[in-house]
């Protein structure tokens, strides 16, 4: 794997003791090179295209000015050739380097989160399961391209840079070399997150926290206007691993304790919730939205007291 020469040793598996993996160069060129040379970036706006594996062209307004420009790259694995999201610019050797670089995020995702499983007295494997990045296993893990442009002036009415939010899937590796990203302490206090040259920042998801009955906790993150003011500009590449439609995400904790916990649940259903509650109804079949899980209505409903608002 090119990916993860780790820094520190821990666990026995993937030696993570803490989010950080040096990269080799390969992976770093990249990761970087690919964003930089990415004349396919639009300029600063109020819309944001989402490139979502079940909506063919999701276009959707953001309600105020969110100072980040963004593309993703969902699917599962060796999907996006047949993407119709996907513009011509994207060729096939690009699109190639994409693909390759996403299985090494997806390899990395599998070993850290073997480590979990281990912790949580669930087989080794338990994840790679649910987390199979097989063609026709929607919706997949998605690479995406962000950049904070500098501006000439703060717009008026703006949100952060990027609002403070916890991501919704399993696990996000985060690719930057650019500093500015802070998170949140269980006492509410605001840690910068240092760059390490060729480190890669691991944040867990809120669907692990849920799934763990809350044993592991989702990273509140944010970049704030005083972290990357209208000077500076800022370069990133989260990778987000969620698991397929299909997954059961009864609580993986052993003994029910409610009889909310015995309703199944599957991630399809997590998903569109998610999307529906961020986004409204950018879906063609969700005019009219289910009714919504008890569990995950009850989590949610927790969440809203301790998060920001989320913008994506
Ligand atoms: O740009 C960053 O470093 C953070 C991006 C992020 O948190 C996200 O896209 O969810
Ligand atoms: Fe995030």
């Amino acid at each position: 794997m090119v990916l993860a020469a780790p820094v520190r040793r821990g666990c026995s598996h993937c030696r993570a003791s803490s989010s950080t993996y040096q990269k080799t160069s390969s992976a770093r060129n990249l990761s970087m090179s690919s964003v930089l040379d990415m004349t396919t970036i639009r300029p600063t706006g109020e819309t944001h295209f989402v490139s979502n594996p079940v909506n063919k062209q999701a276009k959707v307004q953001t309600r105020r000015f969110a100072a980040s420009e963004g593309m993703a790259f969902g699917l599962p694995a060796g999907q996006l050739a047949q993407s119709s999201n996907m513009h011509d610019w994207w060729d096939s050797v690009k699109i190639a380097e994409i693909e390759a670089f996403k299985a090494q995020c997806s390899d990395l995702t599998l070993r850290l989160l073997s480590c979990f499983a281990e912790h949580m007295d669930l087989p080794r494997t338990f994840f790679e399961t649910s987390h199979k990045q097989d063609a026709g296993l929607l919706p997949g893990n998605a690479l995406k391209f962000m950049k904070y442009p500098t501006l000439s002036e703060k717009p008026e009415n703006a949100l952060e840079r990027l609002s403070a939010h916890t991501d919704w899937g399993t696990l996000t590796l985060l690719f930057t070399e650019s500093p500015g990203l802070e998170i949140r302490g269980p006492n509410n206090e605001w840690h910068d997150v240092p760059v390490v040259p060729g480190g890669i920042v691991v944040n867990i998801g809120d669907l692990l926290e849920f799934w763990s009955g809350g044993l592991l906790k989702s990273t509140m993150h944010r970049i704030s206007w005083e972290k990357v003011p209208i000077e500076q500009d800022r370069y990133s590449m989260p990778y987000f691993a969620q698991p397929s439609f299909d997954t059961d995400l009864r609580p993986l904790t052993g003994t029910l304790k409610s009889d909310l916990e015995a309703e199944s649940l599957t991630y399809e259903e997590y998903y569109h919730t998610r999307i529906r509650l961020t986004w409204g109804n950018v879906l063609d079949d969700e005019e009219k939205p289910a009714k919504m899980n008890r569990r995950l209505a009850k989590y949610l409903d927790l969440r809203k007291n301790t998060a920001g608002e989320h913008v994506k």
